[in-house]
């Protein structure tokens, strides 16, 4: 039986996540637990994974723990318990009492980042030496550190586990597969009856079904993602989601194409998901990381004996393992000319052979490629197979690029940093507040590794300036504007993203009054703005109904 160790500083919290964790794994794991204050810690400890409940603990037990697994628990407001909070008024100031400053502060920016920010929070622990003398004080189960003067206490009792350390601890302990549905059932139970007040807490949702997925994927062939979960507004991007859905109900071979980070990946496991195969694995292989020699038995499996170094028994291929479901052929443009003609093959006559069998084996699998080259480009330079293109583009997907795509780029980079914001609770600026100053910048770079490249770039802003909206002199050199550009923002046209918006307003009502059409084009030479800014700006007005275009020629109209 595997072993699991459980430490903590204080004996309240030892005793509550200990429970949290003997409700959920049973006798399935020996659980041992340790508080530092008891003093009870063995010089050395040794487990198949050790959790902290804090960093603090893990300081000081960090040298008996050599050799083990460890992790330092993220840990969440007690769902059940924060109800009684909404029964407070707006505007309430409250003490917000734990054991240390750390642990204190990250409370209360837990409580605000779920959305109970209506109240007043007040940091109060034992090193703090003054806080003010108020009559209601909430704790995470530290009753007896509450001052005297205090009246009434909420105890929103200890905080637990969090989902998100739960989903790594069971992937180590090898149960993840055994928990999955359990965990988003209970998980999600207690969030919706929550949900109700706090609208944040959505987030966090998709947040626990996207990772307790993509672990999954990991070890088998499941597709995490359908239409709903992707991501945009733009019309582009609409229109592909229409199209797609179409072709989901279809059986013919899709080919997908656009550039890195696009989401190529995202809807071929969508289509998979709407389509009649969704109860078969979705099973992706992707021709840049197969070398020419591995790639015929990966597909096609191979016989005993087939080679050297072959397993003994022999193994399935890709095909196979696919079958009644989705085979996503990832980077088709990679697949080097001696394997495409077998491809083609294996999809004209709907069979294959196992390298070094005589016996053909039906095919019945779904088939969609993908690729961020020209296959017409390689078709003319005799890279590409032309018979093979038209077997797969039946039915062609162009994804949009990033810098297409308009007001998506702050929608997303907004999601994003939310996403963030509920990994590490540090994180407590509004979204809006968060870019403000480096919109333009955002709208301006022209994404090369699309979105991708955006998720990454708000990883890497949430790192270096997670508690302060970032200045554009944070922004990596590539995504600096060029010169000109910037001069314009800062020295002739020192507009904020608001004051641009309000520009463009005056802008469309000025040539209203005169009868003059305006649009796009106009507005960005006369505020000397790129167009792609203007574009974004349009949109937003747009959906705030302050604007309307008008059809033709007839240009902008201020409601
Ligand atoms: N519309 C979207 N909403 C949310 N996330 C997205 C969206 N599109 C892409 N992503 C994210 O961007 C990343 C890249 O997506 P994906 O792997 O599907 O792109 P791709 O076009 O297949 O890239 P490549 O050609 O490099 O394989 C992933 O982390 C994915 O979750």
């Amino acid at each position: 039986m595997k072993t699991l160790m459980f430490i903590a500083m204080g004996i309240n919290t030892t005793e509550a996540c200990t429970q949290q964790l003997h409700k959920l794994l049973g006798a399935r794991v020996n659980i041992i637990s340790y508080s530092v204050n008891n003093g009870n810690i063995p010089s050395h400890l040794s487990a198949d994974l050790i959790i902290f409940a804090s960093h603090e603990a893990y300081i000081h037990a960090k040298s008996s723990c050599r050799g083990s697994t460890v992790l330092i628990a993220r840990r969440a407001i007690n769902y059940h318990e924060v109800d009684k909070l909404f029964a407070l008024e707006a505007g309430t100031d409250v003490l917000l009492v734990n054991d240390l400053p750390d642990s204190t502060n990250r409370t209360i920016a837990l409580l605000q980042t779920i959305g109970i920010d209506h109240i007043n929070y007040h940091p109060c622990c034992p090193q703090m030496a003054s806080y003010p003398h108020l009559k209601i004080a909430v704790t995470p189960g530290e009753r007896e550190l509450v001052p005297d003067f205090v009246e009434n206490i909420i105890d929103i009792k200890t905080r637990l586990i969090d989902i998100t350390t739960i989903v790594e601890m069971l992937s180590h302990l090898g149960f993840l597969h055994l928990y999955a549905d359990f965990l988003s059932a209970n998980y999600v139970q207690d969030i919706i009856r929550l949900s109700k007040k706090s609208y944040n807490i959505r987030n966090e949702i998709q947040q626990l079904k996207t990772m307790v997925s993509q672990k999954q994927t990991k070890k088998g062939n499941i597709a995490v993602y359908t239409f709903d979960k992707i991501l945009g507004k733009s019309k582009v991007l609409s229109q592909v989601i229409t199209r797609a859905q179409k072709m989901a109900k279809s059986n013919s071979p899709i080919l997908i194409q656009g550039e890195s980070g696009t989401g190529k990946e995202l809807i071929a496991q969508s289509i998979h998901n709407a389509s009649s195969y969704c109860k078969g694995p979705f099973v992706a292989v992707n021709f840049a990381s197969l070398s020419e020699s591995l790639l015929e038995s990966e597909l096609f499996g191979y016989v005993p004996g087939a080679f050297t170094g072959a397993k003994r028994d022999g193994a399935i291929g890709l095909f196979e393992e696919a079958t009644h479901g989705t085979l996503f052929l990832d980077e088709i443009g990679d697949a080097p000319l001696s394997f495409q003609v077998k491809l083609l093959r294996a999809l004209q006559e709907k069979q294959i052979r196992r390298v070094g069998g005589s016996r053909t084996i039906p095919i019945n699998v779904r088939v969609i490629a993908a690729t961020n080259q020209d296959l017409v480009k390689m078709i003319n330079k005799g890279l590409f197979r032309k018979d093979l293109y038209y077997r797969l583009n039946v039915l062609p997907i162009e994804m949009p690029s990033l810098r297409d795509r308009g007001t998506d780029i702050m929608l997303l980079a907004k999601t994003f940093y939310q996403r963030q914001a509920m990994e590490h609770d540090t994180l407590i600026i509004s979204p809006e507040f968060y870019f403000n100053s480096i919109i333009p910048y955002l709208l301006h770079y022209d994404w090369p590794g699309n979105i991708r490249e955006l998720e990454n770039t708000v990883e890497y802003l949430t790192t270096l300036s997670p508690d302060t909206s970032p200045g554009p002199e944070l922004l990596p050199s590539k995504m600096q504007m060029p010169a000109v550009t910037q001069k314009s923002y800062q020295n002739e046209n020192p507009y904020t993203a608001k004051a641009l918006k309000e520009r463009i307003l005056e802008e469309i009502e000025l040539a209203n009054i005169k009868h003059t059409s305006i649009g796009r084009r106009s507005l960005a030479k006369k505020l000397c703005q790129p167009e792609n800014h203007i574009r974004f700006f349009i949109e937003e007005l747009k959906n705030e109904g302050r604007i309307l275009s008008r059809r033709g020629r007839g240009g902008l109209l201020k409601k």
